[in-house]
């Protein structure tokens, strides 16, 4: 990735460093004694085969061998922690000049201006285009799947405020420059600040004002260009599942100056072609088609992916990544993954939305072993990688694609323009069959990102993570019961997609990455499984103890012990994860409640979905539904203040509220009638479903806000508890 002289200089003048974090000795150690533990729980387990056998016992077993499987599987994440800085004060030292800074290309993907709001877009982009880093050698793509002229009106005006706020923040070296979070945190009140203020308000109004028209009059089209741009929505030809490809450089580098003279980075929107008649894989197909248009565009040797949501919050990133491409610690460095960080969280992150082990915490141990998984945002790419393994770059039909064509036309020439058109076009994956299983982001998973970053893994590529202090870019999260699980459901469905393809971790990852590595893979791949020992968990032990049936050892049985051991030391190994990142108790409390939740709820959905689907009966399924960013009031503000939302009766609530009913009635019962010795573990786990369940329990019971748990939900959930109830008497 980097010349040859810099990466030799870059020897001289340390860009970055790497330490080993010393929790992973402890680690190490304490997965040695666990797995003794998990090795004495298999021995009680034999064991207990060879006497008589039940459905309860049964099932127990069958949850314990799945925890077995996932805490191995894990375990490969926490083995080599490591942690990086870099040095972006020494970069001058190696990057002289401005012509020898790498091009960058950022991607910004957005799918729908009503749950994604232009306003909220075109934020991100202008906090990118305002990078430190020469505009010469910045482009910024925009592919918008929703289709929408209102989105191009956004961009449009953008375009002409960035002409201010650019050359503003550089001036006074602003570090929000996203202009939303600048006014919103940390402005302070100068003439010129107002100045741009007044014309950041002047571009909202007009933005909101054109959004609630629901399309772009002829009041607000100011010159014959944008004129000819709208005309391409045509009433009734133009649909968003169906319509030519639109593209529009709003603003041409080496033409387009701002208002102190410097030129302006490149901003092209793109709307690619759609067809009812060829499958656009979502937000792969987006970014596959920003793959060709920029290469025939501008071709940068770097690549930014950026969700529409997530704005940069750090002008120096883009340096900070060439600390490390100017001077790669491996020689196959693929991309460097940066953590989704989020903000308006509320204080306890009510539905874990954080996901801190996944994105903050496990990716310092996949650093350690280069296998860095790929989150879809604030990633950048080594172009190369999207065009084969290190030493295979696989043949293109069309030269102006390859990662190391040099674009000699001007980005609005016709020849560039007809070409971008072409490569936008819907049957160009089909008709170049590569794009989507060798070439680009590949297909097959909702979760592109995931299946993505593990492909190239396969294919030879290594990765790295960056949590710099500052957070480098930072996301919205859904602030509804609903809307989370709806996202956790989505990629749960594409992991185990993943998981069950014919390139799963468990079979072909080994091979390609090795066991150790593929393990992690696996982990991730078949995270959903959860489901299983969660809803066995969740339910039995509950049911058995109202039939009067042990399922653990007696407290004054030294297995007892053993059954300590295990809840103890996963619950604390998780706790003390959480405090030395630098997190609180009461988010790793709702870290470990929608654990569980999810389990009982959008994993367990998912498993199904994907299992029926994959035995050939085909439920309906949703494809990739973008997750809603606007933020109804009165659900802000109950989410401020930590109350769950449920309000609409989904099915998923369903076996949440059975379980939390069940466990209700358990601890009831236990703590009435039943003898402490023998059942003590069982009342615990009911308990401890209880307190986890107590926001469903208040939803269900107490509230009265229009966030409460639907009637017919709870109503639902009562009956079917009956009836397993019913049946256990029965089968148990
Ligand atoms: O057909 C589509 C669907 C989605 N998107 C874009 O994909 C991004 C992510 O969608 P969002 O609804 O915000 O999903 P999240 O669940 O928040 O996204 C996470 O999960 C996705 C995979 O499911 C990854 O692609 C994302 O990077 C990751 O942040 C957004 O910018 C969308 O505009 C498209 O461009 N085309
Ligand atoms: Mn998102």
């Amino acid at each position: 990735m980097a010349t040859n002289t810099a990466a030799t200089t870059a020897g001289k003048h340390q860009l970055h460093t790497q330490r080993l974090l010393r929790r992973t000795y402890f680690n190490r150690a304490f997965a040695v004694v666990y797995s003794l533990a998990l090795l004495a729980l298999l021995y009680r387990q034999a064991l207990s085969l060879v006497g008589p056998i039940s459905l309860a016992s049964i099932s127990m077993l069958i949850a314990d061998l799945v925890l077995v499987f996932v805490w191995i599987a894990s375990q490969a994440c926490r083995m080599k922690l490591i942690s990086r800085e870099v040095y972006v004060e020494n970069l001058h030292k190696v990057i002289t000049s401005k012509e020898d800074f790498l091009g960058l290309d950022i991607f910004i993907c957005t799918a729908d201006p009503f749950k994604e709001p232009p306003l909220n877009v075109v934020n991100t982009a202008l906090s990118v285009m305002a990078y430190d880093y020469p505009p010469e050698k910045l482009s910024v793509y925009v592919s918008d799947d929703g289709g929408s002229e209102l989105t191009l009106f956004a961009f449009m005006e953008a375009a002409k405020f960035g002409r201010f706020w650019l050359p503003f923040c550089k001036r006074n070296n602003v570090m929000d420059r996203c202009p939303d979070a600048y006014f919103k945190l940390n402005y302070s009140p100068s003439p010129e600040a107002q100045t741009i203020k007044d014309m950041y308000e002047k571009m909202r109004m007009k933005i909101e004002s054109v959004m609630e028209k629901g399309k772009v009059t002829d009041e607000y089209i100011t010159s014959e260009e944008e004129l000819q741009a709208f005309s391409q929505w045509k009433d009734g030809i133009f649909t968003r599942q169906q319509h030519p490809s639109v593209i529009q450089v709003l603003l041409e580098g080496s033409k387009d100056k701002d208002i102190e003279g410097n030129p302006m980075p490149n901003l092209v929107y793109i709307s690619r072609e759609k067809s009812k008649a060829s499958p656009h894989h979502f937000k792969a197909g987006a970014l596959n088609t920003l793959l060709r248009v920029s290469a025939v565009m501008t071709n940068a040797p770097i690549i930014l992916t950026l969700d529409c949501d997530m704005y940069s919050n750090d002008p120096k990133t883009a340096q900070r990544v060439l600390c490390f491409i100017m001077d790669p610690p491996y020689p196959k460095l693929g991309y460097i993954q940066f953590p989704q960080i989020y903000h308006g969280l509320n204080k306890a992150d009510t539905y874990a939305a954080e996901l801190r082990q996944i994105f903050q915490i496990n990716p310092m141990g996949l650093d350690g072993i280069r296998h860095v998984n790929y989150v879809g945002t604030g990633c950048f790419f080594n172009r190369r990688v999207f065009f084969g393994g290190p030493s295979s770059l696989i043949p293109l039909e069309i030269q102006e694609l390859r990662p190391d064509y040099v674009v000699k036309q001007p980005i609005k020439s016709e020849q560039v323009m007809n070409l971008a058109h072409q490569v936008a076009g819907c049957n160009y994956d089909e008709d170049h069959t590569d794009w989507g299983s060798k070439i680009g982001l590949k297909y097959g998973s909702v979760v592109e990102d995931f299946y993505t970053g593990y492909r190239l893994q396969c294919e030879g590529w290594h990765s790295i993570f960056y949590h710099p202090k500052r957070p480098a870019f930072l996301g919205d999260v859904p602030i509804s019961l609903h809307d989370s699980l709806s996202q956790n459901k989505r990629w749960a469905v594409g992991l185990l997609e993943v998981g069950l393809s014919k390139y799963s971790p468990v079979t072909f990852g080994v091979k390609a990455m090795g066991i150790f590595a593929a393990s992690t893979y696996a982990h991730y791949a078949l995270w959903p499984i959860w489901s299983i020992p969660i809803t066995i968990y969740a339910f039995i032990p509950q049911l058995s103890m109202l039939n009067n049936i042990p399922v653990f050892p007696k407290v004054s049985d030294p297995w007892f012990f053993l059954y300590s051991f295990l809840f103890l030391g996963a619950y604390g190994q998780q706790l003390l994860d959480f405090i030395l990142s630098q997190s609180t108790i009461g988010r790793w409390w709702s870290d470990q409640r929608f654990w569980l939740l999810r389990g009982l709820t959008s994993h367990l959905f998912a498993t199904f979905e994907v299992l029926t689907k994959s035995l050939g009966i085909n439920i309906a399924t949703q494809g990739f539904n973008v997750t809603s960013k606007v933020i109804d009031d009165e659900q802000g503000k109950r989410y401020d203040q930590g109350i769950f939302e449920f309000g609409v009766a989904s099915p998923m609530f369903v076996p949440m509220s059975m379980a939390a009913i069940l466990n209700l009635v358990a601890s009831i019962y236990g703590f009435l009638v039943i003898n402490f010795d023998g059942f003590f573990a069982q009342m615990f786990l009911a308990g401890f479903g209880v307190l986890n369940s107590l926001p469903i329990l208040e939803a269900m019971i107490l509230r009265s806000d229009k966030g409460r748990m639907p009637t017919k939900v709870t109503i639902i959930s009562a009956f079917l508890v009956l009836v397993i109830y019913g049946a256990s008497l029965l089968v148990l």
